[in-house]
């Protein structure tokens, strides 16, 4: 199977194509990376090229990621061929009726694709075939997890949730690193200890298997110091906040898949 990615250079693309080479998915020679300025010397082995055609001639299975603004002007044909999109909010049927293939899948993988801990959701036209579903599930394996989906609506939904990946857990952790420095914690130990929190926090939620509302539960009936906390966070607009948000999100990933060019999607 070879496989050209159509954006190779980038934060995802780049992250996609080292996980494809290092799980063996496909030897790097077999790999085609596109980009529109000088092609970067990483992963030396691998074809570069600025001529996304040629890149999808070359490929079996072709990935779209480039950022949603620079999808129109991308003019490439890859009939009949698995066209993998990993793009926000640009649909199916869109990408579909500009590549000339039946066959489309878009996924949403998050920046954790970096080390190998993505959560990427999948969705497929029925075009896509069983064999197209073993090929999408190893591509998805390579960064982490997933699972298929049923419809487009998910994968915009999930684009702001899981597709935004450390991006959350990172604003709460700057807030949580601030906070204890205004309070004579050194910024080293404040950022090793909630490095440690968050870490440590995903490590048991996935060995327990718990719903996080039980874990939260446990701790507030446990009227302590940490029930002290929750409460007063949740008073102060918590959950409200977190809702907010996801739904400004969510209207921003659809709003991508409508955006006819730079300015529009800005
Ligand atoms: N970053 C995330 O956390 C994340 C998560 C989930 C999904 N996504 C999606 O993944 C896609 C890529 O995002 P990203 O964050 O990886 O963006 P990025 O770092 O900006 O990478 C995009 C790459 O696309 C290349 N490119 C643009 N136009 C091109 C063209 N016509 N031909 C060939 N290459 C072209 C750029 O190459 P040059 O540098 O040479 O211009 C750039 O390296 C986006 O659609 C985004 O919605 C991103
Ligand atoms: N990162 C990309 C963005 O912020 C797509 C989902 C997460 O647009």
């Amino acid at each position: 199977m070879r496989i050209g990615i159509i954006g190779g250079n980038g934060w995802i693309g780049g992250a996609v194509a080292r996980a494809l080479v290092a799980a063996e998915v496909v030897p790097a020679g077999d790999l085609t990376l596109s980009c529109r300025s000088e092609p970067p010397g990483w992963l030396p082995t691998a074809h570069w090229t600025r001529d996304n055609q040629a890149l999808a001639d070359r490929s079996d299975v072709v990935i779209l990621s480039v950022r949603p603004q620079d999808w129109p002007a991308v003019a490439v044909a890859a009939p009949g061929k698995l066209v993998v999109s990993v793009m926000a909010g640009v649909t199916l049927a869109d990408i579909a009726g500009r590549v000339g293939t039946d066959r489309v899948v878009r996924a949403m993988p998050n920046a954790a694709a970096d080390v190998g801990r993505s959560y990427t959701p999948w969705t497929a036209t029925a075009g896509v075939t069983d064999d197209d579903r073993v090929t999408v599930a190893r591509l998805v394996g390579s960064i982490g997890s997933g699972d298929e989906v049923a419809g487009e609506a998910v994968i915009d939904y999930m684009t702001g949730l899981s597709g935004t990946g450390p991006a959350y857990p990172a604003l709460l952790a700057a807030a949580l690193i601030r906070d204890a420095v205004t309070h004579g914690v050194s910024p080293e130990v404040a950022r090793r200890s909630v490095v440690a929190m968050l870490v440590g926090t995903g490590r048991l939620l996935e060995k327990t298997d718990e719903d996080p509302e039980e874990t939260v539960a446990e701790f507030v009936e446990y009227r302590g110091v940490t029930a002290a906390g929750i409460e007063a966070m949740r008073a102060a607009g918590f959950d409200t906040a977190v809702s907010k948000g996801l739904a400004a999100a969510l209207g921003k990933s659809l709003a991508l898949g409508t955006a006819k060019g730079p300015s529009d999607a800005a």
